[in-house]
């Protein structure tokens, strides 16, 4: 599954006409759509349809037919001069008898639901004049509003905000990244029956679906010893961040690594779990690290300013690694690189615009932007800018134009100290059972995340996401998650 701007979603558009298909029957059941998701979360109030001159209107009109065909008190409010295939949805409607009014005769209505089909991935700049104070009249009446594919202003503001989003055909960034999200509400994403062909675009970033990550999992054969379903050693810990490695190496193991080593500065306050191997260390030298059992490293939580003494030292074990925290910095990951080890790197915002020379804030605007960039400057490491939502990135090779991905779990009660600890963990146990970098990345961020929805609430800690991963890896291994966009998730997994 792919995430499209509106430009991208119109080319998705212009291809499936290209290949034959009416767009008069995507309008169709793009509407009807609506119709279904409205008429079923909202059973009983008297619907108003207020519709632009566009596509989106179209769409509005369609909903209004079948709504008013099923049953439903219906009102539409409509712009005039539509055209096209929004002009044969409006004669359609008109056929059934209802009289659609202009757009400047509507006023609130006490206890009505509003179907806001007025601009959705056509518009082009803010909104202003006429249709600014339309949007300012539909705030101010507070009365629960259901947006056709994009609440109406987005991504300028003034904006809609609605309480649910009928995403049609494909997630749009404004579904997914904030602010634009907080706009949208539930979102629910309904296929309007455009062909695969037309959808599918390489340079667009995936969007992390329950299937594609479950594919992902690897299988545990039942011969398995400890020592054949990958090791992992944890290399961190310094004076006030004993937790850190502690977290990352829980989680390793709640991720299904066989065993786990820590390796952290002898004398220092950190205490592994009771289930890991120690190796106290004398100094980052290296040599203290030699010997370790394991198929992959994660280094840097909780190291301070000994990050790049400690990389340096696990650099030498040559193993797929995942660099984080204090061992972020431009010359370690080179050097990764330069060795030719699969890495994983994991900054939050501020150490990319520390990687990037950016402020954090920069980062954290433009999340995609900064991702592909910092996979161009890292080449054949696979990025993951942790935020909500974490963007992943990778250039598989010098010069080549970075595949991007973008999370689809996770939520804001996650925005805790450690919860950054425990992805490493996850990651790392994820290399060592032997997948690519990429996909370690991608299924690590994904349970994380599904972790973290599954426990939901404000106030959780890192370690009990770490504790909830085999409930998240065993709800994906059968099938039991639903993405965000479903239109019923099932009542025990929503947040
Ligand atoms: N084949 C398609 O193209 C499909 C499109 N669909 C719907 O069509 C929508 C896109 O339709 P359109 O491309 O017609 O665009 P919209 O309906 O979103 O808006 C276009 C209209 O807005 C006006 N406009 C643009 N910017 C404005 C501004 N700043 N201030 C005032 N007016 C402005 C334009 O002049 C035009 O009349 C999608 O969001 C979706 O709802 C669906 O019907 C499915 C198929
Ligand atoms: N609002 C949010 N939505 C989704 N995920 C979030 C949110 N806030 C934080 N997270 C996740 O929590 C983790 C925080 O990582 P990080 O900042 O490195 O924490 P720490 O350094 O305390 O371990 C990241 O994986 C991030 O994606
Ligand atoms: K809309």
């Amino acid at each position: 599954m792919r995430l499209y701007t509106s430009e991208a979603m119109r080319a998705a558009d212009a291809r499936a006409v290209g290949l034959g298909y009416p767009s008069l029957l995507l309008m169709e059941a793009a509407g009807r759509a609506v119709a279904e998701v409205v008429a079923r979360a909202y059973p009983s109030p008297k619907i108003v349809v207020l519709c632009g001159k566009g596509n989106n209107g179209g769409d509005g009109l369609v909903a209004a037919r079948w709504l008013r065909l099923w049953g439903r008190e219906v009102e539409v409010y409509a712009a005039a001069g539509q055209e096209g295939d929004a002009g044969l949805a409006r004669s359609a409607l008109e056929a059934h008898g209802l009289k659609i009014q202009p757009l400047e005769a509507w006023a609130p209505e006490p206890g009505s639901l509003l179907v806001d089909a007025l601009f959705g991935t056509g518009l082009r700049g803010r909104l202003e004049g006429f249709w600014a104070s339309l949007v300012a009249q539909i705030r101010a009446s507070g009365l629960p509003t259901v947006a056709v594919d994009l609440p109406s202003g987005l991504p300028y503001e003034p904006h809609l905000e609605a309480e649910l989003t009928v995403a049609l055909a494909g997630l749009k960034t404004e579904h997914l990244f904030y602010p634009a999200r907080s706009a949208c509400g539930r979102v629910v994403l309904v296929p309007i029956g455009m062909p695969e062909p037309a959808l599918v675009s390489p340079a667009l970033p995936e969007l992390l679906t329950p299937d594609g990550m479950r594919r992902l999992l690897p299988r545990r054969p039942g011969n398995a010893n400890k020592g054949s379903v990958g090791r992992v050693l944890v290399v961190g810990g310094q004076a006030i961040y004993t937790g850190a490695p502690t977290l990352t190496a829980l989680a390793a193991a709640r991720s299904g690594a066989g065993l786990v080593t820590v390796a952290y500065p002898a004398g220092s306050a950190v205490q592994p779990p009771l289930e890991a191997i120690r190796k106290p260390l004398q100094d980052w030298s290296g040599e203290g690290l030699q010997g370790a059992k394991a198929e992959a490293v994660a280094v840097g939580m909780g190291t301070g300013p000994e990050g790049v003494a400690a990389a340096r030292a696990a650099l030498e074990l040559g193993l797929p690694t995942l660099v984080d925290a204090d061992a972020l910095q431009v010359e370690v990951i080179d050097a990764y690189l330069q060795a030719r080890l699969p890495t994983v790197i994991t900054p939050h915002p501020g150490e990319a615009g520390r990687l990037l020379g950016r402020s954090a804030a920069e980062v954290a605007q433009q999340p995609l932007e900064s991702a592909a960039l910092l996979a161009r400057r890292f080449p054949g490491a696979a990025v993951v800018l942790k935020g909500g939502p974490t963007v992943m990135a990778l250039s598989p090779v010098p010069d080549s134009a970075p595949v991007l991905a973008v999370n689809t779990t996770g939520n804001a009660a996650m925005a805790s100290g450690g919860m950054g600890d425990v992805l490493s963990g996850i990651i790392a146990a994820y290399l060592a059972a032997g997948l690519e970098p990429w996909d370690a990345a991608r299924l690590g961020v994904y349970l994380h995340g599904l972790s973290g929805d599954l426990i939901g609430k404000v106030g959780m800690l890192a370690h009990e996401v770490a504790e909830g991963l085999p409930e998240a890896v065993w709800r994906l291994s059968k099938g039991r998650v639903r993405g965000f966009w479903a239109q019923e998730p099932e009542a025990d997994e929503a947040p």
